[in-house]
């Protein structure tokens, strides 16, 4: 069977120069079109680890494979035609006047005539829900829309792969749900792999395929939200919590004499529930 992995991270440790070590003992696989959630507290190295797999930090022990090739033995253009990184701040990423300007530059950059960069500008910022906006003077937009320009810029070199940094930060809770959408959209309509870190815990369930928990610096857990999220004590060990309805359900189920199963992990689940409990009683 061909290795659909698209990136593949074998780590033994990395530690920035003034000794403080941010990861160790990485093993991480990450297939093609992936949607993949880096939870974990402040300081857990989430961000560091996304700079590493963007080819951002490169004094490490260890290895990362971007579809099979070390990405050290890359240079940086090959890497940016496959993969860009999503800063946190989008303020730290764009630099251009216009947003039609700002989404124009890598595609220009990789050699595009105007005609194609157009094209490419304008189908990213379709991908982003920004039709329209394209001579917009960036310092005039919204934080939500700034970050969705920036995603807009690595969506017109035709990335293949989009690393982000908290994309949800700074959005308010419905720029939050919009943003996680789009991501999924991406993902499933046009097959873009995600790797994100966030803080999302109440949302991440509803949008994401999978988890990779961080614990200072070590990766303590990958596998589906269902499986993960399913155990307060262990993810208070790893100074996380559930989603609010999962935590919810697990009290009701311990506590309140609730049939056992497995914990819903967004409200359409939790009702589903409640109602059919509600009928039955009725029934009786
Ligand atoms: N430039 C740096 N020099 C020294 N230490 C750093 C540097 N950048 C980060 N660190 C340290 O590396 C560790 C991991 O930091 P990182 O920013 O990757 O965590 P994070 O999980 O992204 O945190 P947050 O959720 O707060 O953004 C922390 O102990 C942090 O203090």
């Amino acid at each position: 069977m061909a290795d659909l992995a698209r990136l593949s991270v074998k780590l033994d440790r990395f530690a920035y120069p003034d000794g403080t070590l941010a990861l160790a003992d990485i093993r991480l696989t990450v297939a093609a079109g992936d949607f993949l959630a880096l939870l974990g507290a402040n300081g857990s190295g989430k961000t560091t680890l996304l700079k590493l797999l963007d080819g951002l930090i490169r004094d490490y022990r260890g290895s990362v494979l971007l579809d099979g090739q070390d990405i050290l033995k890359l240079h940086p253009k090959e890497i940016y035609r496959k993969m860009g990184l999503v800063f946190q701040n989008p303020d730290d990423q764009l630099f251009a006047h216009t947003v039609a300007e700002d989404v124009a530059f890598g595609p220009r950059n990789m050699g595009f005539d105007d005609s194609e960069v157009n094209r490419r500008v304008a189908a990213a910022l379709t991908q982003v829900e920004m039709d329209g906006s394209g001579h917009r003077n960036i310092h005039h937009l919204s934080y939500g829309q700034k970050k969705r320009v920036c995603i807009a810029g690595l969506l017109a070199m035709g990335h293949g792969i989009l690393l982000l940094d908290e994309p949800t930060a700074g959005l308010d809770p419905v720029g939050e749900q919009r943003m996680l959408q789009l991501l999924a959209n991406l993902n499933r309509e046009h097959g873009v792999t995600i790797i994100m870190a966030t803080h999302a815990v109440d949302l991440v369930p509803l949008f994401v395929q999978r988890l990779a928990i961080l614990d200072k610096g070590r990766l303590t857990a990958v596998g589906t939200p269902a499986e993960l999220l399913a155990d307060p004590a262990a993810m208070a060990e790893v100074r996380l919590r559930l989603p609010q309805v999962a935590e919810l359900f697990w009290q009701l189920r311990h506590e309140d004499g609730f049939p056992p199963g497995p914990l819903p992990l967004g409200i359409a689940e939790a009702r589903q529930e409640i109602v059919a409990l509600h009928r039955h009683k009725e029934k009786k």
